[in-house]
Order: structure tokens, then sequence, then C-alpha cells
């Protein structure tokens, strides 16, 4: 028996932030701390309502906007590696080591997210979430069936998080 289903996509050029990070890898090398200009793509899938929308496209872009927005122009460090040492100071710098290495920024250019690695992935999957919790909050009627993100790092390579419900 056939199934249909229904979703709507979202690939707009404007969904997007730029963010200073560095990744550290499997041996414990790291990249040197650099930015992006980091895409956002997003593909929910739903019922289809009785006016045939999954969702009017006008609910999830502000959703998805605001996060890029809050994203945009930080340094996100991640909170979970487990040699990465983040410490806020009373004057409001916030000092980070890693091995070796020490950096100190203001507070406010910085976003500790509750990742273990500021990956493409780690990123898709703490917007994918963010998208979630946000939508469910805002339409309580919304049936999200499959959510997928993903976050584009450099031109043609993308981490993607998807969630089925
Ligand atoms: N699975 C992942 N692998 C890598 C990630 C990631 O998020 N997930 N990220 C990086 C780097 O942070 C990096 O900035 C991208 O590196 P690179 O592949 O070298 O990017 P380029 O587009 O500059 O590479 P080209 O040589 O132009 O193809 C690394 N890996």
């Amino acid at each position: 028996m056939p199934t249909e289903s229904w979703s709507i996509q979202i690939d707009k050029e404007y969904l997007k932030f730029s963010a200073a990070h560095f990744l550290i890898f499997p041996d414990g090398s790291a990249e040197r701390l650099h930015g992006h200009n980091y895409r956002v793509y997003v593909d929910l899938e739903g019922r289809l309502d009785p006016h045939g929308l999954v969702i009017d496209f006008k609910e999830v872009k502000p959703v998805v906007r605001e996060l890029v927005d809050e994203l945009d122009e930080h340094w996100l460090l991640p909170r979970d590696h487990p040699e990465l040492r983040i410490d806020r100071r009373d004057d409001g710098v916030v000092e980070v080591r890693y091995r070796e290495r020490y950096y100190a920024a203001p507070e406010e250019d910085v976003i500790v997210l509750p990742i273990n690695n500021t990956s493409a992935e780690n990123f898709a999957t703490w917007i994918g979430r963010e998208v979630h919790r946000r939508l469910a909050e805002r339409f309580p009627d919304l049936e999200i069936r499959d959510l997928k993100v993903a976050v584009e790092e450099t031109q043609g390579q993308r981490g993607v998080y998807r969630l089925r419900a």
C-alpha cells in the first residue's frame, strides 16, 4: 500500500549566521580560531491540514531567524568538551583553555552551547532541537512527524540533524 507524506522545505539565503569557532579532532589536535558564514536549512514533515498546509512558511521562518540571529557574530564554544575549560571572571571576561592554548574574550562576544564540539552536526542538533521546542510551544496543534535541520559550514558541506516522531 503506497503511503503519502507532505513536508515543507525552507532554504533562504538570509537564514545564516557568522560565527567564530575551532573544531577539536579525535586525536586532540585543534583548528585555529576562525570563522564561517553558516547557512541553515529546514525540512519539516507533518499532517496536511484541511487548507492544504503542513504549516504556513511564515510561521516557521521567524523561529529559524531568531535562532540564527541569536548565534550571529559570536564565538561559539562547546560546554561539554572533556578537555576544554571555560571560566567566567567577575570582570565580565571569559577565559578559555585548551591544552597549551589560552584565550580571553568579553562575555557578550561568546555563546557557550550544550555540545561537545563545534561541528556542523552539533550546531544542526542544537538548532534542530530548539526549532522543535519553539514550534511545539507556539503551535501546540502542529504535528511534526519529521524535522531535518542542516547547517552548511562551507559551501557544499553540511551537518544534518533529524528528529522523527
Ligand atoms: N564532519 C565534520 N567534519 C569537519 C567539520 C564539521 O563540522 N563536521 N568541520 C571542519 C572545519 O571546521 C572546517 O572549517 C571545514 O574544513 P574543510 O573541509 O577543510 O573546509 P573547506 O571548505 O575549506 O575545504 P576545501 O578544501 O575547500 O574542500 C572540518 N571537518
